[in-house]
């Protein structure tokens, strides 16, 4: 047997491996469980191509992870997608939601109650600003509160439509934000966006060591397959009070937060960025944090991070 042979559960005792040319077609394969899904075509998926096809005018595709739940990955995305957009209003800007069992951009973005349309080119996405659209799986669910329970291969069927079929224009920037962890979500993308030129990965965390563990394994699958890590984000490092401006660290830090990690694992840090409950109070009600809270500390930081991504991104395409 050569190397690389995948067998799979119940292989017959001469099984020529999944990744044969002969899979399914083999004597030994005769009366085997896998032989109709051995026997199947095999190649690329034709979805690659298609997303290629589809991206070519998206200058930057960005995806936004976090290695747990509820570090802000969601806000994070919104926050620089907003800032991206007003900073230059030149500049086309995107925001793909994947996180299929818990889309939050529409509602974050203020276009919660909008709905998606089909034309001859494919799905129009929803626009917040005349330089910023997002499209999600919110918009088409019947209601917000109902669960979507799907397997591997049905999410891997709607990320395909999601990032072959959205008719986005001319995009400088689509930020794509994800469910928590490395699971069927990131994987599809991943090896979707594989031939249609993937900028990186921006990775979402707070500063405490929980959050940490979860980033280095984050950090471990970029690292996997192959995709470049702009940075990391340390979210909520701090809460500025915005009555004194005195800053306060709400989640301690015992082994030298983000920026640490950054550097033992040679990773940019891109920055950090308060906790301010006026931010979360936009996100809830769909508010422009942007025109409603200027002198918010979050937006100043997030000014600054958005320059490095600037920076990071032209610096790959040299
Ligand atoms: N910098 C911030 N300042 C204030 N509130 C914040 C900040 N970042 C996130 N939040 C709040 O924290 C909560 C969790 O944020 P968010 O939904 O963005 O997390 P997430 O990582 O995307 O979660 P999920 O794992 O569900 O996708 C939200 O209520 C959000 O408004």
């Amino acid at each position: 047997m050569s190397t690389g042979t995948v067998l799979p559960n119940e292989a017959p005792e001469h099984c020529p491996g999944v990744n044969s040319e002969s899979a399914g077609k083999a004597s030994a394969c005769a009366g085997c469980p896998n032989q109709n899904i051995c026997s199947e075509p095999k190649g690329p998926d034709p979805g690659i191509q298609l997303v290629k096809e589809r991206l070519s005018e998206v200058t930057n595709k960005i995806l936004v992870l976090s290695g747990k739940g509820g570090v802000g990955k969601s806000t994070v995305t919104a926050l620089l997608s907003r800032t991206l957009a007003a900073d230059d209003s030149e500049r086309n800007v995107a925001v793909l939601d994947i996180d299929i069992c818990g889309p939050s951009q529409p509602r974050v973005l203020g276009v919660a109650d909008e709905q998606v349309h089909q034309s001859g080119s494919g799905w129009s996405p929803v626009y917040v600003e005349d330089n910023l659209s997002v499209m999600s799986i919110g918009f088409l669910l019947g209601s917000p509160d109902d669960a979507i329970i799907w397997r591997g291969p049905k999410k891997n069927g709607m990320i395909r439509q999601f990032l072959s079929e959205v008719d986005w224009g001319k995009l400088d920037f689509l930020l794509i934000d994800t469910p928590p962890g490395t699971s069927d979500e990131h994987l599809s993308a991943v090896t979707y966006l594989s031939k249609a030129g993937l900028s990186g990965a921006i990775i979402v965390t707070t500063p405490q060591e929980v959050a940490l563990l979860d980033v280095r394994k984050e950090i471990d699958f970029c690292r996997k397959v192959n995709v470049e890590i702009l940075g990391v984000i340390e979210n909520m490092s701090s809460f500025i009070c915005p009555n004194c401006d005195k800053s306060s660290e709400i989640f301690p830090v015992t082994t030298g937060g983000a920026r640490k990690m950054c550097e033992d694992l040679r990773v940019p840090f891109l920055g950090s960025l308060p906790l301010d409950p006026r931010i979360a109070r936009c996100c809830d009600e769909g508010r422009d944090f942007i025109t409603e809270l200027p002198d918010s500390p979050a937006l100043k930081a997030s000014s600054e991070i958005v320059k490095r991504v600037l920076e990071s991104c032209k610096q790959q395409k040299q």
